[in-house]
């Protein structure tokens, strides 16, 4: 009787899924200076899908008041575009002791941020922490989207368990886990190394942790933000690898980035195509097919269905 119990239970345990949640695209997160009001406004004009609003490391260290800014654009409400938007800010990390008064500026004014961005996360408890503040910080059941930063070694051996924890943390506590970003400038810093591009196991690795539990995964920054061919290719990459998203620091990178996170007008015109011809091949009982030269079936109708996914949501 307990094995049957316990087969039972396990088998409950197996089918058990990572829920879905709303999903906010962010092929593009843009980092604004909160120092910087010109900047800010800058930003609001682009078509960006996400703004972060940073009181991390684009602020020099006797410019951290950058909250108080950042609280009175929040204050003033979040300013509306033709398309919705993610409105983030990123605070400073646990270790740099700024983070309780970053997090107590942006989350205690009239409006709440969409999203915050945490940075330099590198274990479970450092989310207990986090999840401890904004419970008595944010009010009237609010709740908020949270990014979490992977931008050290320790971090990367402690990943499993840092989704693990913020999965089990929101059950009970007012944040949805939603992306893991890549910090790949803090991770060679870490590392004592300097050419990060080729960091790409551990940017692979970050994609499939992320994807386990159903998060986003954003890719590094590209730094020489006067060469946009450089950019393109290095979202290619990206993209190919399974990122979402990337980071963006000039509103220059913008548009490369939005466009390439989105499905190429080929690639649209062959899934809808793909579609169409299962749907035939299923009703008339067949389900591999020959379709443009290759072999169809379920798995390649399901990524052309992401493909179709992709390219409503940028509409
Ligand atoms: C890698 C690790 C990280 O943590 S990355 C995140 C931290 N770093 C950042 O946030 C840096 C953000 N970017 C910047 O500060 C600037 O883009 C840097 C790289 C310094 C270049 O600035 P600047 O010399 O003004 O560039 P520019 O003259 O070509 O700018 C053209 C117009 O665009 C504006 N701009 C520039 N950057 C931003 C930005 N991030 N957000 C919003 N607006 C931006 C400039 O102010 C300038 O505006 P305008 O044309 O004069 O009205
Ligand atoms: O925060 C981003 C990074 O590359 O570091
Ligand atoms: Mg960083």
């Amino acid at each position: 009787m307990f094995r049957a119990i316990a087969v039972r239970f396990l088998s409950k345990q197996a089918v058990s899924k990572v829920p879905e949640r709303n999903y906010i695209p962010r092929r593009a997160l843009m980092y604004v200076p909160g120092d910087d009001y010109k900047k800010i406004n800058k930003a609001f004009g682009l078509d960006v899908d996400c703004i972060a609003l940073d009181c991390e490391d684009g602020v020099a260290l006797n410019k951290k008041d950058a909250r108080s800014n950042i609280r009175a654009v929040l204050d003033q409400g979040k300013p509306q575009k033709k398309k919705n938007y993610d409105f983030g800010v990123r605070v400073n990390s646990i270790e740099s002791g700024l983070c309780h008064q970053d997090l107590e500026s942006c989350l205690t004014g009239r409006n709440l941020p969409d999203t915050v961005l945490f940075p330099k996360v590198e274990e479970g408890d450092h989310l207990k922490w986090f999840a401890d503040e904004i419970r008595h910080l944010i009010k009237n059941n609010g709740k908020i989207n949270l990014i979490i930063y992977i931008e050290t070694a320790r971090a990367f051996i402690n990943l499993n368990e840092i989704c693990k924890t913020a999965m089990q943390l929101s059950k009970r506590f007012n944040f949805i886990p939603s992306a893991l970003v890549f910090g790949s400038d803090d991770f060679c810093a870490n590392i004592g190394q300097r050419i990060h591009w080729k960091f790409c196991m551990h940017g692979k690795k970050l994609v499939l942790v992320a994807k386990a539990y159903n998060l986003q995964a954003i890719d590094m920054v590209y730094i020489e933000y006067k060469d946009l061919d450089g950019l393109k290719l290095q979202c290619e990459q990206g993209m190919r690898m399974g990122y979402t998203g990337k980071q963006v620091i000039h509103p220059g990178q913008v548009p490369v980035v939005q466009e390439a996170f989105l499905p190429t007008k080929y690639q649209i015109e062959w899934a809808e195509g793909l579609l169409k011809s299962f749907e035939e091949h299923q009703k008339s009982g067949k389900g591999a097919f020959s379709y443009r030269g290759s072999m169809i079936d379920m798995p390649t109708m399901k990524q052309a269905q992401n493909i179709m996914k992709l390219a409503n949501l940028a509409e």
